[in-house]
């Protein structure tokens, strides 16, 4: 894959998480979400949430996304966009997809994306700092 300038991937990662949201499967909550995720190598996977008449058995799209990365043969991640319906905020991923995502690298940039594309950069440390990591379950 040919490398892309950081704005251009950044421009696509945030118009394939709007277009993932498209896909959310969110019969229960009407509230849909999309993720798209940027591995090192310039790939993007998606995700939606997935939700289940059980209503706990529910997937975020952020998990989704990196389920479906990590099954694609993906370990090693940059950015990822997230988006929902919230038209006037900025909306962070839960904490469980914080955590899910933070098994796989603690140096992502995260972009909280309105609908209408606008996005405000953050990071997975600071979404979740004092973090419980792999890294803690290595013997010394
Ligand atoms: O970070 C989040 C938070 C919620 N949801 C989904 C789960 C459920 O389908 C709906 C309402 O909680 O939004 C996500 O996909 N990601
Ligand atoms: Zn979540």
């Amino acid at each position: 894959m040919l490398p892309k300038c950081l704005a251009c991937a950044v421009a696509e990662l945030v118009a394939k998480c709007l277009q993932a949201r498209e896909m959310a499967y969110c019969p229960y909550s009407g509230f849909p979400v999309g993720a798209a995720i940027l591995t090192t190598g310039g790939a993007i996977v998606t995700g939606c949430n997935v939700e289940n008449a059980s209503y706990g058995l529910t997937v975020c799209a952020e998990r989704t996304a990196i389920q479906r990365a990590v099954a694609e043969g993906y370990r090693r991640f940059t950015a990822i966009a997230v988006t929902c319906d919230i038209k006037d905020s900025f909306v962070g991923p839960c904490g469980a997809c914080r955590q899910v995502l933070m098994e796989f690298g603690t140096e992502w940039d995260v972009y909280l994306t309105k609908p209408d594309g606008s996005y405000r950069k953050t990071s997975l440390r600071d979404l979740l700092p004092l973090a419980f990591t792999p890294a803690h379950l290595q013997k010394n």
